[in-house]
């Protein structure tokens, strides 16, 4: 049973100010540059428009997408692209995942998740695995997201257990009732795995 503090009734100022209180803290607990990873998809975006225009020295801040779709940073589909376009003027550093050299630690990762239970580009038929030898995949979802069809490249399951928080953000019904069910280890989609090997502090937004 993963410990989870579900957060309810959120909206995107609410989820803004949070991660802007956590990273302001883990930039104060250090001298150094800390490291963030962020989900794609669609409900991060309206959240990281009011998080830039917090006071966070984001000039310290390296902010790796938690995925992205196999497409260039110019198309609309990459979530790459649209971070950067978001990050970038505000001074963060943002890495493209092809690129990657070496995964670092984690601040904080902040996820999604699908209806089917997937995190980042980990959806069921990928059978992601908790000691994964690998910290980036490239993949391809089967079936194919309808809004988002397109291979992937995707942090790994221990690459997403290596931060010091997890923080989710989940809109709508059908995902809340998967998601409980993970935290109560009552199946074994990717966010079950995923939770059932966490041991950091794991919040979620719903
Ligand atoms: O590349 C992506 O699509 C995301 O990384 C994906 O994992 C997303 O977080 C979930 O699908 C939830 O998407 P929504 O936020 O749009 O519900």
């Amino acid at each position: 049973m993963a410990n989870v503090t579900i957060i309810e009734r959120s909206y995107d100022g609410m989820v803004a100010d949070w991660l802007a209180q956590r990273l302001s803290a883990a930039l104060a607990a250090t001298d150094g540059r800390i490291a963030i990873s962020v989900p794609g998809g669609s409900t991060p975006f309206p959240i990281l428009e009011r998080l830039v225009d917090s006071a966070i020295d984001w000039s310290r801040i390296t902010v790796w997408p938690g995925d992205d779709r196999i497409v260039p940073e110019v198309h609309p589909a990459s979530n790459t692209g649209k971070i950067r376009a978001l990050l970038e003027p505000a001074g963060a550093q943002v890495e493209r995942l092809e690129d990657a050299a070496e995964v670092p630690h984690f601040a904080l990762v902040w996820l999604g998740m699908g209806a089917d239970g997937h995190i980042a580009s980990l959806f069921p038929n990928t059978d992601p695995q908790v000691g994964d030898p690998q910290m980036l995949r490239r993949l391809t979802p089967d079936p194919l997201p309808p809004e988002a069809p397109f291979d992937r490249i995707t942090l790994t399951i221990p690459a997403l257990l290596r931060s010091d928080a997890l923080v989710f953000v989940i809109r709508g019904e059908d995902k809340r009732v998967v998601f409980d069910a993970a935290a109560r280890g009552e199946h074994d989609l990717p966010i079950a795995r995923l939770l059932g090997a966490a041991t950091q502090e794991i919040t979620c937004f719903a």
